[in-house]
């Protein structure tokens, strides 16, 4: 569905991806893992159109999505949440998710400012569609509070609502675990299964809770300094020499 080639991201004289190849199988759950520093996010920001790559290939089915920009990407069906939380702090929980939902809306500015009929009701049609997503996720009964009022599982959540919103089938996943306790971990791999089996998306995700990658992935890309250093199940990468000694250093091993 995703088919990424000979993908280069270069800063100056940093090289932080360096020619990767990674094909994303639809409706699987696929992990982007690697130590820090690696260029898992600079890999997700080629993707989403934040960053330009320097060269090389990102297919969407026949298409390609280099050279575009964020909105027109999303447009295209790839959604994605942030490694540091980005919601609007002083709007509510629903308003958050209608952010989200502003790309498929119908109606034009003049209608906007003068509040016209056509806009009230689609306002009113955008709330509900919004009060769904906050459903699925399991904070219906926050719609109407300030998103900085909501814990960090509940803001991490939210952001996964206002992704879905825009109607993926691909969501990029950024972290999605960083800072959650064991409880919150646990409710968000049972959100991830749903979403996949549900929506029928393809998840694609970044993350550090080894527990959590090596339970949900079916397939797996290590990145280091920039490279791919594997890929494959669970299990192979597990047991991958390179990836252990990725993690832990080449001297940890030897000693070991
Ligand atoms: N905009 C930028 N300008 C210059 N260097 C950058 C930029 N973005 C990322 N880098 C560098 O690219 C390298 C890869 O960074 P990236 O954030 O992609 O790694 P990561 O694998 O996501 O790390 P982490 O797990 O710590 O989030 C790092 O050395 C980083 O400093």
């Amino acid at each position: 569905m995703l088919k990424i080639t000979n993908l280069t991201k270069s800063f100056g004289g940093l090289t932080a991806v360096n020619n990767v190849n990674i094909d994303i199988k639809e409706g699987s759950i696929t992990a982007v893992i690697g130590p820090n520093g690696a260029g898992k996010t600079t890999f997700f920001n080629m993707i989403t159109g934040v960053y330009t790559p320097s060269s090389g290939e990102i297919l969407l089915g026949n298409e390609s999505l280099v050279g575009l920009k964020p909105h027109t990407v999303n447009k295209k069906g790839i959604a994605r949440t942030f490694q540091n939380i980005r919601l609007f702090n002083s709007m509510t929980a629903l308003e958050n998710v209608m952010v989200g939902m502003h790309q498929h809306l119908k109606y034009g500015v003049f209608s906007t400012i003068f509040h016209l009929p056509k806009f009230k009701k689609a306002e009113k049609l955008a709330m509900k569609e919004a009060y769904k997503w906050l459903e699925y996720v399991g904070l219906a009964d926050v719609y109407n509070e300030e998103a900085s009022s909501l814990s960090y599982g509940a803001q991490r959540r939210l952001e996964i609502a206002r992704a879905l919103a825009s109607q993926p089938r691909i969501l990029l996943l950024d972290e999605p675990a960083a800072g959650m306790n064991p409880k919150e971990t646990k409710e968000l791999t049972d959100l991830i299964y749903q979403m996949r089996d549900d929506l029928n998306l393809t998840i694609v995700l970044i993350e550090h809770d080894m527990k959590l990658v090596m339970e949900i992935s079916e397939y797996l890309f290590v990145l280091d300094h920039g490279e791919k250093i594997a890929e494959g199940k669970p299990l192979e990468i597990r047991n991958n020499q390179k990836v252990i000694e990725a993690y832990l250093g080449k001297s940890a091993v030897t000693t070991a």
